[in-house]
């Protein structure tokens, strides 16, 4: 019988309530191995892994560089203290933490000493660590951490010869080549600092280790004789309750020391010949050195320690080197940053862990601010160092001008994890600050940069430097070798040398042999350097700002360039206004002298007329008789009411010019018609003109020919309405009553019926040309067209034609019309 088989397992589903968080950048977070890897980014260079997984190298010792700038890291060790495996003793054990067992919380101290077994760090390598999340955070999305870069990473069971070596020895070398080093151990309290520093009588520290290989490193004779001593001293910086920092010598009784730019005064500087003499002053020093019980550990360190050791000068001429000059190794054990809610510190310890942790985070500040300074020389290297005195005293190490090697100590149990997470997120980036301008000869640190880095101007201000640097040097060496003899019984007598003040060039001759100026020319040199940078620095700001005012000046100017140029183009458009001004003015008044004369004709006309109306073709007959021309002009102005009644009473003026030319065979004839259209004091004005000439080949009569005839129709001021006002009158039928303009008239208008039929071609081609171009006479043109003056053959093509009468006609163009039509005999037309 088959038995079904179980329905498979559905998939794990994973609900998420809430989404995704993100969280915290980290240094570098573990990547997940099973899923896919991500594709690289082009143009990222692919990490170094190789240079990483390199053999050891940096274990041994490097390389000793006689006085030349190398380009390193910051090293950054780390050591792991091992977990406190002990068993957890039941109440009666007496290794728990008493003030909790008063407490009655012994339970809960086996609980916390079961749940220490578990780790929140892991070795990856020797450079690499993993912190792991504890599962107890599973809730809060923690991810494993990895903290990489590290110089080396101790695990818990290395021992102290191991970190001596990578951490110390190279140190110790750089020291015995005389290059000043800094050894400091950070880390959380009871993480193992003063453990690694200074050790234990079975497994001496770094400091004990140091000083034996000073001392073992003595030649035979250096050990017999004192030249192969060095001078000791060991201080600390304590906060007594919180208050103001203070200065304790650990060599001698505690003496209370003061400081005062960058040095310490009456620091003791023990002279020490042997390993046995180092570790006895060592030793007097910790003893005196302030501990308290915390419940983090039980001999907490509560003041940051220093250890200086310094080699004691082979000559009495060197005796008195400047301090500062000589090469110093210098220990920092400092006291570990506490949580108040693990020290349990309360009152003046709380104190105390305030100033602990004030100190250790002003040291870090310092560091960061080193290493951003670093990454963009444009962030200014901030002054952190202020704000506490051991961060004073170690200015220069902080600043990058000296070396410095720290070695971090954490603890890896799970109920550290806060405390190792923040030292290692603070302290993993000081991995990448770098010391690239580090060059000491015999401890004097040089902070030059190589020459080829310099700008021109910085080359000239160095060479100039340089120059004032050697002519002080041949005056000094003057002086010297003026005083030779005085050295000479210096060299021969050291003691009388000790009574006598010397100066710096007698204290320091090899430097002047180098040309490496002494304390008081560097002094002078940093000074010059200082107002030069100064100078440079205040030159380049001014140099911005005169740019950006030149900028502006530039815009100006092109500014007023375009300025200028429109107001000349203004002028000249106000001179061509002007221009045209006076050539209006001038045809107002020519219209108004014609005005005029045509009042004064009315005038005359009037006086003279039988019915008092104005005749202006005995007007035209008068000036052509006169002026020897036929002259027809017809005026009609807004008082005149002409043609018919039913016309929109519009004002016009005509003009019309007709030439015979007499004594040739050619007859011209000429026809000016002028519209105007404008607006003239107010009124509107109409004006159009059209010249036509015709000629003919046939001869006129000698006795009707006169030399030339004119005929002027002008056409204009086409004035408004002027209704009731004169009579109605019939120009061409009362002007014939006249007997002297009918015979101008006639006289004028007989050539026409010889060459009538041409003149009206030509004037309906230029009608036809002129249509388009004159849009006001249109109206004149289309009455023009429709009186009929066509010839027969455009008549035939046409064929039905419109009535004149029927089409509305201008006043203008019914008088030109009739007076036409009636001395030409064409009345039919009308
Ligand atoms: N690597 C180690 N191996 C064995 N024991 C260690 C190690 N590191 C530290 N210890 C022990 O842990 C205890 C606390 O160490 P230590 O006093 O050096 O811590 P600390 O960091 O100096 O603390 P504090 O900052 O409070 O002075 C000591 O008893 C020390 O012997």
């Amino acid at each position: 019988m088959d038995v079904a088989s179980p329905p498979a397992c559905p998939p794990t589903v994973t609900i998420r309530r809430n989404p995704r968080r993100k969280v915290r950048d980290t240094p570098l977070t573990v990547p997940d191995k099973s899923g896919p890897v991500p594709a690289r980014l082009e143009g990222i260079a692919p990490f170094p892994l190789q240079d990483l997984l390199e053999p050891d190298t940096h274990l041994s010792a490097p390389e000793p560089s006689q006085g030349v700038a190398t380009s390193e890291s910051l090293r950054v060790y780390l050591r792991i203290k091992p977990l406190d495996r002990r068993p957890v003793k039941n109440k009666n054990g007496g290794e728990v933490n008493k003030k909790l067992l008063r407490k009655g919380n012994v339970q809960k101290i086996v609980e916390k000493k079961n749940k220490s077994n578990e780790i929140c760090l892991e070795v990856n390598d020797s450079r690499t660590v993993t912190l792991i999340a504890p599962l107890s955070f599973g809730s809060k999305r923690v991810k494993n951490e990895v903290y990489e870069g590290f110089s080396h990473v101790f695990p818990p069971n290395s021992v102290q010869e191991d970190v001596y070596n990578a951490v110390m020895e190279p140190l110790v070398q750089d020291f015995m080549e005389g290059k000043s080093g800094l050894l400091a151990a950070l880390g959380p309290t009871g993480s193992g600092k003063t453990h690694t520093v200074f050790g234990s009588p079975r497994g001496p520290g770094l400091v004990p280790r140091a000083l034996q290989r000073l001392f073992n490193n003595n030649t035979p004779s250096e050990a017999s004789d004192s030249s192969g001593s060095y001078y000791l001293s060991i201080f600390e910086i304590y906060s007594e309750g919180g208050k103001k920092e203070k200065l304790l010598d650990l060599s001698s009784d505690g003496a209370d020391l003061s400081f005062h730019q960058s040095s310490i005064k009456g620091l003791q500087e023990v002279e020490v010949s042997n390993v046995i003499e180092a570790e006895r002053v060592i030793a007097r020093g910790m003893l005196q050195r302030a501990t308290a019980e915390t419940n983090a550990n039980s001999q907490s360190s509560r003041s940051q320690c220093i250890i200086t050791v310094r080699k004691k000068p082979k000559s009495v001429d060197n005796e008195n080197e400047v301090a500062a000059n000589c090469p110093v190794l210098t220990f920092v054990d400092l006291a570990g940053a506490e949580r108040e809610r693990k020290t349990g510190n309360q009152g003046a310890r709380l104190l105390e862990s305030n100033f602990i942790n004030n100190t250790s985070m002003v040291f870090g500040l310092c560091l960061r601010s080193l290493l951003e300074h670093q990454k963009n020389p444009k962030r200014p290297l901030q002054k952190h160092y202020q704000n506490s005195l051991l961060t004073q005293y170690l200015r220069d190490y902080l600043e990058g001008k000296k070396r410095m090697t720290l070695i971090l100590t954490v603890k890896p149990g799970v109920e550290d994890y806060s405390d190792t997470s923040f030292v290692l997120r603070q302290a993993s980036p000081y991995t990448k600050i770098k010391y690239n301008c580090i060059e000491e000869f015999h401890g004097v640190p040089c902070q030059k940069r190589p020459i080829a880095m310099l700008t021109q101007a910085e080359k000239a201000k160095r060479r100039r430097c340089n120059e004032m640097t050697d002519a002080q040097v041949d005056t000094r060496s003057t002086t010297a070798n003026g005083n030779q003899a005085q050295k000479d019984e210096i060299t021969a007598n050291p003691e009388h040398a000790k009574a006598m003040s010397l100066s710096p060039v007698h204290s320091c001759p090899s430097m002047h042999e180098n040309s490496v100026p002494t304390g008081g020319d560097s002094i002078e040199i940093q000074g010059t350097g200082r107002t030069y940078q100064i100078m440079r620095d205040f030159s380049r700001a001014l140099w911005n700002v005169l740019k950006e005012y030149k900028q502006k000046v530039e815009v100006s100017e092109s500014e007023v360039l375009l300025l200028r140029g429109s107001v000349l183009a203004l002028t000249e458009s106000q001179r061509i206004d002007k221009l045209r001004i006076g050539e209006l003015e001038k045809e107002l008044q020519e219209l108004r002298l014609l005005n005029r004369s045509a009042e004064v004709n009315h005038n005359k006309m009037k006086v003279d007329g039988d019915d008092g109306t104005l005749s202006e073709v005995a007007y035209l007959g008068e000036r052509l008789s006169g002026a020897n021309e036929i002259v027809s002009d017809e005026k009609v102005t807004g008082n005149h009411k002409t043609g018919n009644e039913g016309t929109a009473p519009v004002a016009s003026h005509s003009h019309s010019d007709v030439s015979l030319s007499d004594g040739s065979s050619l007859v011209e004839s000429c026809v000016d018609i002028k519209v105007s259209s404008g607006e003239e004091d107010g009124c509107p004005l109409v004006e159009s003109c059209l010249d036509i000439k015709v000629s003919s080949v046939e001869e006129l009569p000698q006795s009707l020919a006169p030399e030339s005839e004119e005929v002027c129709c002008k056409r204009g001021h086409e004035a408004k309405e002027v209704e009731g006002r004169g009579r109605k009158t019939n120009s061409l039928s009362e002007s014939s009553h006249m007997e002297k303009p009918r015979s101008c008239i006639w006289a004028a208008v007989s050539p026409f019926s010889i060459w009538w039929d041409p003149l009206l071609r030509c004037i309906r081609s230029c009608i036809l040309i002129f249509r388009r171009l004159l849009p006001a006479s249109s109206m004149l043109l289309k009455e023009i067209n429709e009186l009929g003056l066509e010839d027969e053959n455009s008549k035939n093509e046409r064929g039905k034609k419109k009535n004149a009468a029927e089409v509305p006609r201008s006043q203008g163009s019914i008088s030109l019309v009739r007076l036409l039509t009636s001395n030409l005999g064409l009345q039919s037309l009308l």
